[in-house]
């Protein structure tokens, strides 16, 4: 579970980007934040993930008030998975390296075992077990980043606009992953995303943002019928 209240946070000690936003992900929920550019949404998933701290309000992963702790310390401690948008996996790297970055405080044998889990889970990472990054398409990057977020088994997974740059074919079989560990694994998911139509698809609830508030919030199916969000934000389709 994911709870914001009141959220103020910036960059800069004089300015807020966010203006007493509040929000909720059940659990097991897929929740999308969805807005225009410049709006706040990556810097909420930042203050949520810890590598902004509130000014102002509270965050609570799981029911724990988490607002002073820092990025590390939510990933070990709080159950929390962070993929950002950009610069996500190492690409020197294999893919086995990466993901075990991704499980670096647990122990070898944890670790061997939940990279088969998720090979498992995304058959396309044993494919390339032992190639390096660099060779992946945008498509297998996105889900290796996704697996490396995974390897400490978090209840919370927070997704920085995880279709960017993607083709509408790649961009499906993200968003099947996406929806993949949500069914087999139970994890929450809040993710940002610019592609309104797809990612309502695959969430439950919905969260418009406009200027660092909550400007319209309901179930998908709620907002994909509403007709102003439709032009807005969905290109006028459904
Ligand atoms: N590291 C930073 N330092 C200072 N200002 C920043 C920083 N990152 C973002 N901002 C500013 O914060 C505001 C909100 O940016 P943010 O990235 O959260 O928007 P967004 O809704 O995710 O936009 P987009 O859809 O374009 O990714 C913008 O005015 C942006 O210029």
């Amino acid at each position: 579970m994911v709870q914001v209240d009141q959220v103020v946070a910036g960059y800069t000690r004089d300015v807020d980007i966010l203006n007493g936003i509040s929000l909720h992900a059940a659990s097991q929920e897929i929740v999308t934040l969805l807005g225009p550019n410049g709006c706040g949404k990556s810097t909420l998933l930042k203050t949520i993930a810890g590598y902004l701290r509130p000014r102002k309000g509270r965050v609570q992963l799981a029911g724990k008030d988490v607002s002073a702790l820092a990025v590390h310390q939510k990933i070990r401690h709080c159950s929390l998975g962070f993929v950002p948008q950009t610069e996500n996996i190492f690409t020197a790297l294999t893919v086995r390296e990466n993901l075990l970055i991704g499980g670096y405080y647990q122990s070898s044998a944890q670790r061997q075992q939940r990279i088969e889990q998720l090979c498992a889970l995304y058959p396309v990472l044993r494919r390339k077990i032992d190639a390096p990054a660099a060779s992946l398409s945008g498509g297998e990057r996105q889900i290796l980043a996704l697996g490396r977020a995974l390897m400490p088994r978090p209840e919370i997974l927070l997704l920085d606009e995880p279709s960017a740059g993607l083709s509408p074919k790649v961009l499906h079989e993200v968003f099947d992953a996406i929806v993949r560990v949500r069914e087999q694994e139970g994890v929450t998911i809040l993710m940002v995303e610019q592609n309104a139509m797809e990612a309502m698809r695959i969430s439950d609830r919905a969260y418009i943002l406009s200027l660092g508030t909550v400007a319209l919030t309901g179930s998908t199916q709620e907002l994909v019928t509403d007709p102003k969000v439709r032009e807005l934000y969905m290109g006028g389709r459904v």
